[in-house]
């Protein structure tokens, strides 16, 4: 399995000491209870503790943790592709003290020399389960990730989330992932997201339609995603509607703030600015 080759220290450590300690629960506990009952080193792993601030319906006890992680809330900022995230990130990381953290296009552009990102768009029968496993390894990292400064509030481009209801969901639906490709991600999801807690407090959704994105997506000139065709953007939209929106995608992991994004940078900016408060007042709900 491409997980277990890429040897990813975090989720390996995980799946360490959970298979250790249930090597040895007493055989009258199931194990998931013993699990509970487990305080865990205060290594890099640690059981959920109470949190600072009253937000914890997405850390319930008993999951995996990062040391410190419970203390600092989380925004995710979703949106299709060329919506106009990372320029919201950059837009907040220069006016707020926040802690900022991108998505990793640059590793699905080179991994170990290959690109998981070109070879998906050129063939995604064939290449998008390589790509998305990629994906939700190195979010998942992301999420785990050390607290990197003092920053009351950590804000995030996309989440492991949209990457399996938005992504890999598309690729589906859309007949370019075989079944058995499907079957074998959602255990992964299913295993890290019950298994591992990966708090989020907010979703910021900017939404756009998608021939923005397509004019932008073109302005922006990204080799790989040249051969992107509108619909696809259209696909997105759609699920990401019916996730942020209507809801009757999957669950939400956190509340959604809806920004239209369709406007030009100057209006954006403005609509940042108007959404301040509602964002940043997510380290005090
Ligand atoms: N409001 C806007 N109006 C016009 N162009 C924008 C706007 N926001 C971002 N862009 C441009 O669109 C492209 C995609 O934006 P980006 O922030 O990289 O999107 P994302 O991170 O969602 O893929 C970039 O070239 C960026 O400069
Ligand atoms: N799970 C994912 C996440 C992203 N991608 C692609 C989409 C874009 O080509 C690129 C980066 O996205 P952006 O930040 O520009 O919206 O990665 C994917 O295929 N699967």
């Amino acid at each position: 399995m491409m997980v277990a080759a890429l040897g990813m220290a975090q989720l390996s450590r995980c799946v360490r000491l959970l298979t250790a300690r249930r090597a040895v629960a007493p055989s009258s506990v199931s194990a998931a209870e013993y699990h509970r009952a487990l305080m865990l080193d205060a290594g890099n792993v640690s059981r959920v503790q109470s949190r600072a601030h009253s937000v914890t319906q997405h850390r319930p006890p008993g999951k995996l943790v990062r040391d410190g992680e419970e203390k600092k809330p989380v925004i995710c900022v979703e949106g299709n592709i060329a919506s106009g995230k990372t320029t919201c990130l950059e837009y907040f990381s220069k006016t707020s003290n926040i802690e900022v953290l991108t998505e990793p296009v640059s590793k699905w552009r080179n991994i170990r020399g290959h690109n998981p990102l070109g070879l998906m768009y050129q063939d995604p029968e064939r290449w998008g389960i390589t790509l998305q496993t990629y994906v939700q390894l190195t979010m998942l990292d992301r999420h785990l990730s050390s607290v990197v400064n003092s920053a009351p509030v950590r804000m995030m481009e996309r989440s492991i989330f949209s990457a399996k209801y938005i992504f890999v969901e598309n690729l589906f639906r859309s007949g370019k992932m075989p079944e058995v490709d499907y079957a074998v991600l959602s255990e992964w999801f299913d295993w890290i997201t019950a298994n591992i807690s990966i708090p989020v407090d907010l979703i910021v959704y900017l939404q756009t339609s998608p021939q923005t994105c397509h004019e932008r997506l073109k302005q922006r000139c990204r080799e790989e995603e040249k051969v992107i065709p509108l619909e696809y953007l259209e696909s997105l939209h759609q699920l990401h509607e019916d996730w942020l929106i209507k809801q009757t995608l999957a669950s939400l992991p956190a509340p959604v703030l809806v920004i239209p994004a369709d406007h030009d940078l100057q209006k954006m900016l403005h609509q940042y600015e108007k959404n301040r408060e509602k964002i940043l007042a997510t380290s005090s709900v």
